[in-house]
């Protein structure tokens, strides 16, 4: 379907596009014929009517028409003209107005360098004033230059004119462009040559061709069609585009979700990863970093640093005595109250089960134990749990390697100094 509609129409619409061209070109043809017989219906018109004395006559026969004219000088304009009637042939007066040429069939005769006047009256009911015919009349005018004996002109009719003196013989004047959708009378008449003239123009035939559609027309309608098409697949591409347009902006949102959805899990898990989901503080994962940094900048410059690791006493008892929730209770407490008085730079994390340690960079092991024991004292002195003291053990070590595992286990080992002295007690190494 898409197929069709984008691929194939253009190239059918150029197809159609030529061939509508040559057909008009090499078709379209439509003529109305006017032989001439013996019942062929035609007029004398002369100058009598305008008080003038030439003296035209028709003579009709098998195949053609005959105008015998002798002019008269006399005050006003010599003529002799035959009026053929075009509405015998037709029900109504003639439209030429779709017709090109008019092509006539002549014998001329002893001319005298005069011209053919060739007129085609056009009747228009709508021309003001005057009930008389001529009133209602618009002479359309072209001259024809005979070349003396039987030829054929074609005339085309865009060429024919108003005369201006059919303009101003008329009072209430009339436009001077030429109309010929409905010819009442073809009128051939003598020239504008005043010399006296005595001659013979024959008629054969007479006809009018044209296209059914003029070749104007034809290119505007032509030129419409594809000025529409365009603007109809500018609009039918726009849309598309735009659609295109929202269904990548709607995903384009969506997969903004999806991503700042997963950049929050990803933050939350990463901070799951090295934090204690009870307490709150760092794992042993989220001490690494910390400790990799005080490592290497000991390694570099001998910076001080000291751990200090501390125990609940007796948690056991605390849990089987008042329940695991009341043991969750006190590590969480003792975290918070710890966590408060540490300094910044002090990095406090839960080492696993009721077992905590204070990681404390640029401190000397003598700065460490006044921590330590502070912080002893506090928890000795919090009523973490009614009518029961809670306590804890310490172990300090100052860092002198480069090696984590050995800090530990000093500190480690000083805890358990602490544990075996009787509890509540700070011991370091
Ligand atoms: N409520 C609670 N209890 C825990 C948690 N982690 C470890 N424990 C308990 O802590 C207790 C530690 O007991 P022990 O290692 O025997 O140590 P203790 O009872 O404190 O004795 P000392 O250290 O020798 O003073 C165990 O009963 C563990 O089950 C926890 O997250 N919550």
């Amino acid at each position: 379907m898409k197929y069709c509609r984008q691929e194939i129409y253009y190239p059918l619409l150029v197809v159609f596009t030529i061939s509508l061209m040559l057909w008009q070109q090499f078709g379209m043809n439509m003529s109305l014929n006017y032989p001439v017989d013996q019942h062929f219906n035609a007029t004398a018109l002369n100058d009598d009517i305008n008080g003038g004395a030439s003296v035209g006559t028709l003579k009709v026969n098998d195949a053609n028409v005959t105008l015998h004219c002798k002019t008269v000088n006399s005050h006003t304009f010599p003529f002799c003209s035959m009026l053929i009637p075009l509405k015998a042939k037709l029900k109504q007066y003639a439209d030429l107005s779709k017709f090109d040429t008019l092509t006539i069939d002549l014998t001329t005769v002893d001319l005298r360098r005069d011209t053919v006047l060739i007129y085609l009256l056009n009747n228009e009911q709508d021309l003001p004033n005057g009930n008389d015919r001529i009133s209602h009349t618009r002479a359309n005018i072209q001259a024809i230059n005979p070349t003396i004996g039987r030829a054929q002109y074609q005339l085309a009719l865009n060429q024919f004119y108003v005369p201006s003196w059919w303009v101003f013989a008329k009072p209430y004047g009339i436009d001077t462009g030429a109309r010929l959708d409905n010819v009442e009378y073809l009128q051939i008449a003598t020239g504008d040559n005043r010399s006296l003239k005595d001659l013979e123009i024959t008629l054969h035939a007479f006809s009018f061709s044209g296209k059914w559609i003029n070749a104007r027309d034809l290119y505007f309608l032509l030129l419409s069609l594809w000025i529409a098409s365009i603007v109809v697949h500018a609009i039918f591409l726009a849309g598309k585009m735009r659609n295109k347009y929202i269904i990548s902006k709607n995903k384009t949102e969506e997969l903004n979700k999806i991503n700042s959805f997963l950049s929050i899990e990803r933050d939350k898990y990463k901070t799951m990863a090295k934090h204690d989901p009870l307490t709150k503080l760092l794992n042993r994962a989220g001490l690494s970093s910390t400790l990799s940094t005080l490592m290497s900048e000991f390694s570099h410059s001998s910076k001080a640093a000291s751990l200090i690791m501390f125990d609940i006493d007796h948690f056991k008892q605390i849990n089987d005595q008042h329940g695991h929730d009341v043991g969750d209770q006190v590590l969480v407490s003792i975290s918070q109250q710890v966590a408060e008085v540490i300094r910044g730079q002090d990095v406090f994390a839960r080492w696993g089960g009721e077992e905590f340690v204070i990681v404390c960079p640029n401190t000397q092991l003598k700065g460490a134990c006044v921590l330590a024991e502070n912080i002893r004292s506090l928890i000795a002195n919090s009523p973490l749990i009614e009518q029961q003291q809670v306590t804890s053990s310490f172990g300090v070590a100052q860092l002198n390697s480069a090696n984590i595992d050995t800090w530990f286990k000093r500190a480690d080992e000083a805890l358990y100094k602490a544990k075996m002295n009787g509890r509540n007690k700070i011991e370091f190494s």
